[in-house]
């Protein structure tokens, strides 16, 4: 996110979490965060991919990051390092067919949550979704975030997973106008389905 407008716009809609991709290889890169004021609800959250530990602490500082996503091969030590200074830890993974569940093992006490995307070179931000499937053998309690291609198309089966670790969705670049500059009514259309889920499955 980068335009202060669009920014103004989204963090007055139900969202939990605000991304800023802190990756120079994204069309999404932004180098600092947008200073507004944003409700105490969202965390600010820097999305990285396999920066230096220097970097990353010194953007946490910069940037008053509240959650960091680390998106690369980042190591268990990195994510301990990360998570002990006070910022949410989330970390992604690449997940294909072939993804082996216990690659997760040595991660669970050093993040706060995983987030599971579909397995790309691009690390992320493709808009392709993985085979769902796979979560129904995910082994751990540790909670996760759905993330990769997901749309307005295929929100509803997302939501309607069966699963109580799954607790959030990222909505990236399906929900855009172009690169880093989000499609408002679109993330509304979304809430609007996941509101109904909510309701329907009560
Ligand atoms: O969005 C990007 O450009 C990006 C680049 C590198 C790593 C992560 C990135 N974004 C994250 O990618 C996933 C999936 O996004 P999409 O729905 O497939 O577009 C999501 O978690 C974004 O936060």
């Amino acid at each position: 996110m980068r335009e202060p407008e669009n920014i103004a716009g989204l963090v007055k809609l139900p969202i939990n979490y605000i991304g800023h991709i802190f990756y120079e290889k994204s069309p999404r890169y932004v180098s600092e965060v947008i200073d507004l004021p944003i409700p105490k609800t969202i965390k600010r959250t820097g999305v990285f991919v396999n920066a230096d530990r220097a970097t990353i602490k010194q953007t946490i500082l910069d940037q008053q990051l509240e959650a960091v996503q680390l998106h690369g091969n980042e190591s268990v030590a990195l994510c301990q390092e990360i998570k002990d200074l006070g910022v949410e830890l989330i970390k992604a993974f690449g997940v294909d067919d072939d993804f082996q569940w216990n690659e997760l093992e040595a991660y669970l006490a050093a993040v706060d949550y995983f987030l599971f995307d579909s397995k790309s070179e691009a690390y992320g931000g493709t808009g392709k979704t993985f085979n769902w499937d796979k979560l129904k053998t995910y082994p751990y309690a540790k909670p996760y975030f759905l993330s990769g291609g997901l749309s307005l198309e295929n929100l509803a089966e997302a939501y309607q997973f069966d699963d109580e670790r799954l607790i959030g969705l990222d909505l990236n670049s399906k929900f855009e106008i172009s690169a880093g500059l989000k499609d408002l009514d679109k993330i509304n259309k979304a809430l609007k389905i996941i509101e109904h889920e909510q309701i329907s499955s009560k």
